[in-house]
């Protein structure tokens, strides 16, 4: 379990992390999830002691992480796959790593095979590819065979076959009753991975919430379909109730639930072909708790989002009809 209470960090006049405050629960995927800049990494490496929070405190099992004696056996981290010196093999990397907690030379081929490294086990670390250091610095977190695996962007370099190895291996991991915490800036893939999100935004908490929750709040408007549209477009009207027609001639209606559409359109003797629920991807969802806290915006960023929700308690904003 990894536990933050108010975790806070400045450079200068910036705060990159803001009082956060949250629990990772073992057995379920975490993503951490924010947009480049959001504080992510400072946040994890304040939680392995990389940093000095300027205020708040966190605890990895139940206590600081310079509290505990071996701490690779309490938490594997990948913070930074390029981490290692070029001219070793990574046979060797992880044997230098596991002479310092006196693990064994079975266990560091343990997890050479585990991350698919065995042919190139004894080849110069500095001709890897960026998946390949990757895989290394997943096989250096798992070698102390942790409770508690914390990575950052951990998917960076991988190819498809890879991100697929990546989410069943930390899936498996969570299976095992171990806490798994990973960042990326990518809810399509966390969408895929995770069951639980910890959203940030300009090192503030913006949403920790579970993936399901996500997908039942981003239910956004009701597609009905009927031969006779004028007519249901005249008994769905009302004061908060938007309604357009889409290319197809269905219309998209918010502000009404779907019970409600095919009870008026019921009440009137309408006919109705089609009555579905809409819902934001994922995707959509998480662009519209971040929208306003984005650090840095290309040329092709939208203007005038949503406001963001403060809270997991927070339904996310309903996408207006244009
Ligand atoms: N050592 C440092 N000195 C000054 N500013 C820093 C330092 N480390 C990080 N920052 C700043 O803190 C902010 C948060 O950075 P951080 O790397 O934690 O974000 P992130 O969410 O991990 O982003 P990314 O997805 O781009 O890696 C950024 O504005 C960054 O420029």
């Amino acid at each position: 379990m990894i536990e933050l209470h108010g975790l806070t960090k400045r450079y200068g006049e910036k705060t990159v992390v803001d009082d956060l405050t949250f629990t990772i629960q073992p057995g379920v995927v975490t993503g951490f999830l924010g947009p480049n800049g959001a504080g992510k990494s400072t946040t994890m490496r304040m939680l392995v002691g990389l940093e000095e929070p300027d205020g708040g405190s966190s605890a990895v099992n139940g206590r600081t992480y310079g509290e505990h004696a071996a701490p690779a056996h309490e938490i594997g981290v990948l913070l930074d796959a390029g981490a290692r010196h070029p001219g070793r093999s990574a046979r060797d990397h992880l044997l230098a790593l596991a002479a310092t907690h006196r693990i064994s030379a079975k266990r560091v081929d343990e997890v050479i095979e585990l991350v698919g490294l065995a042919e190139v086990a004894r080849s110069r670390s500095g001709g890897f590819s960026l998946g390949m250091g990757q895989r290394l610095g997943i096989a250096s977190a798992l070698l102390g065979d942790p409770e508690t695996v914390m990575l950052d962007e951990p998917v960076n370099g991988l190819d498809p076959e890879g991100i697929r190895w990546i989410r069943e291996l930390l899936r498996g991991l969570a299976a095992e009753g171990r806490t798994v915490f990973v960042s990326s800036h990518l809810m399509s893939e966390m969408a895929l991975t995770a069951e639980h999100l910890i959203v940030v935004g300009r090192g503030r908490l913006i949403a920790d919430i579970s993936v399901a929750d996500l997908v039942a709040q981003s239910i956004t408007s009701v597609r009905v379909r009927s031969p006779r549209t004028a007519e249901l477009r005249a008994v769905l009207a009302g004061d908060d109730v938007t309604v357009t027609t889409g290319t197809d001639g269905a219309l998209d209606v918010t502000g009404l639930s779907l019970e409600q559409i095919g009870d008026r359109a019921a009440a009137a003797a309408l006919t109705v072909h089609e009555l579905t629920l809409q819902r934001a991807s994922l995707e959509e969802a998480y662009m519209e708790l971040t929208a306003h806290a984005v650090e840095y915006h290309g040329t092709l960023t939208t203007a005038g989002s949503s406001p963001i929700p403060t809270t997991s308690a927070t339904p996310t904003p309903e996408r207006t009809a244009a």
